[in-house]
């Protein structure tokens, strides 16, 4: 029988394989930040062990790191501690460091991609639960713990548990307005926060294959927020097109390394006879712009709808976490979600901080102004990405309708560094996750994509660009 694409991966990455364990697998790409790594390089300390595979290791700072006064000390001790820590094992160890102020600096999963770093067929794993990010080259990537992340350090290896293998399949064309976040959130609404437990998620089907790389690490981003140990997408023309003439691209002298490393990657695919363990069917064209009305990213809507009253849910464990998620967002059963007003507009993360990302909410910001009541943070998800966006002037766009433009990092995704929601402030904010006091104690999040971003922020409330159609006009534009 066939193999999909997951299994090939992991076939080819085994190292050592005995009845009644788990397979070991070797791993091609260890990426490291400075949150999850400190222990992990402590025990390493302590075991008198170094860094096995130095070349495939590297590590950015991207969590602890302000966006402003970047040349600064750091202010926050916690934060100061936690980048100096990683400075300091990354120079004993002889591990490649991008530290805040590099070029090549910006959150670890926009980075791998951007170096080239992230290839199809590789297994990828970093102590970070959105490593499956890098599932969209068609790479076997999974979040890992601190103890999983010390082992990688000493081996390069991983004993991997076996994993299930689900295919959502996304027919037809989305329509206009709706990106692959609408897609994504309307996908984990669908299946639920735990409905990919224990699988690989193998996106695929023609809405998918249109897609662009920056699209589908956004879709493949979110697969962990759906439950499941990582997310796929088969490698195509697409692919190939992105990764060429990146720094750690293959090349060879006369390209020989890349033809044949494209020969290779072109067999990833799954086999036409290939049987996944869960097939979940998605219409592309049915789908509309999509927000989040809970505190959990499965607890979401299209924009057009209302709060749902927690009544009209049959699970009683849903009914509750619907209570409970209106208390705290402070919202009302049958309350438009399109009259749901903002303070904060939040543009970035390694879900939606990508250059086309940034291109796609100045497009609907360009000639209108940010309301007078809210606050929007444009974080580009790298130096790299910053550079591109200045160079096509959107940095200016921004600025003009009023946004800040700030420094690359996971900014507001997370309270771990300064830029967090107060308590009873809500956003709209284009990340992954709206965890009870995600973006900062008492705060709210709505979950977005970046075009419905910038629409929220021209009129202080929930919207999409299609909502926006005379405000242009109004502003003589
Ligand atoms: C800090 C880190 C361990 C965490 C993760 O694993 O994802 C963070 O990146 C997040 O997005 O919540
Ligand atoms: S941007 Fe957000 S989701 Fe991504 S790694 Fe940083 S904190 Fe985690």
């Amino acid at each position: 029988m066939g193999r999909t694409l997951a299994e090939k991966v992991w076939d080819d990455h085994v190292v050592r394989r005995a009845e009644g364990e788990p397979d070991l697998l070797f791993i091609d790409l260890h990426l490291l930040h400075e949150v999850t790594s400190p222990q992990a390089f402590d025990g390493l300390r302590k075991a008198g062990r170094g860094v096995r595979r130095t070349d495939l290791t590297i590590a950015t700072e991207d969590h602890n790191t302000p966006t402003l006064d970047i040349d600064k000390p750091i202010a926050d001790p916690v934060s100061r501690t936690q980048l100096e820590t990683l400075r300091k094992n990354c120079a004993d160890f002889g591990v490649r460091l991008h530290p805040l102020g590099d070029v090549e600096q910006g959150v670890v999963h926009v980075v791998g991609p951007q170096l080239g770093l992230t290839q199809p067929g590789m297994t990828v794993v970093c102590g970070d639960s959105h490593t499956s990010t890098h599932g969209a080259f068609g790479a076997l990537a999974f979040g890992i713990g601190t103890s999983q992340v010390e082992h990688v350090l000493a081996t390069q290896t991983l004993p991997m548990a076996p994993f299930r293998t689900m295919a959502v399949t996304v027919n037809g064309e989305l329509p206009e307005g709706v990106t692959a976040k609408d897609l994504i959130l309307a996908i984990i609404a669908k299946i639920g926060t735990g409905g990919g437990q224990g699988y690989v998620i193998e996106y695929r089907g023609e809405a998918i294959e249109k897609l662009s790389m920056e699209a589908r690490m956004t879709i493949c981003n979110m697969s962990i927020e759906a439950g499941a140990r990582a997310g796929m997408i088969a490698p195509d023309e697409t692919t190939f097109a992105y990764v060429q003439g990146r720094e750690h691209a293959p090349k060879g002298e006369n390209g020989e390394d890349w033809d044949a490393a494209v020969a290779y990657w072109r067999t990833l695919r799954t086999d036409d006879d290939a049987a996944f363990d869960h097939e979940v069917v998605i219409e592309g064209s049915e789908l509309a712009p999509f927000v989040t009305w809970g505190t959990n990213p499965g607890q979401g809507a299209p924009l057009s709808a209302s709060v749902p009253d927690p009544a009209s849910f049959e699970d009683a464990s849903a009914r509750y976490a619907a209570e409970k998620a209106l208390e705290y967002m402070g919202l009302n059963a049958g309350q438009p979600l399109r009259e749901v007003t903002v303070d904060t507009v939040f543009v970035g993360s390694c879900t939606n901080g990508r250059i086309e990302d940034l291109r796609s909410a100045a497009s609907v910001l360009e000639g209108r102004r940010v309301a007078d009541d809210v606050r929007m943070l444009v974080v580009p998800g790298s130096v790299r990405v910053a550079l591109q966006a200045v160079e096509e002037g959107l940095d200016k766009v921004f600025t003009a309708a009023g946004a800040e433009w700030r420094h690359a990092g996971c900014s507001m995704c997370l309270g771990m560094n300064p830029d967090q929601l107060q308590p009873g402030e809500r956003a709209a904010s284009t990340s992954n996750r709206n965890f009870e006091g995600r973006q900062g104690k008492g705060g709210r999040t709505h979950l977005v994509s970046p075009q419905v971003a910038a629409a929220t922020a021209v009129l202080g409330h929930l919207a999409s660009p299609a909502d926006l159609s005379d405000v242009r006009e109004t502003a003589g534009v």
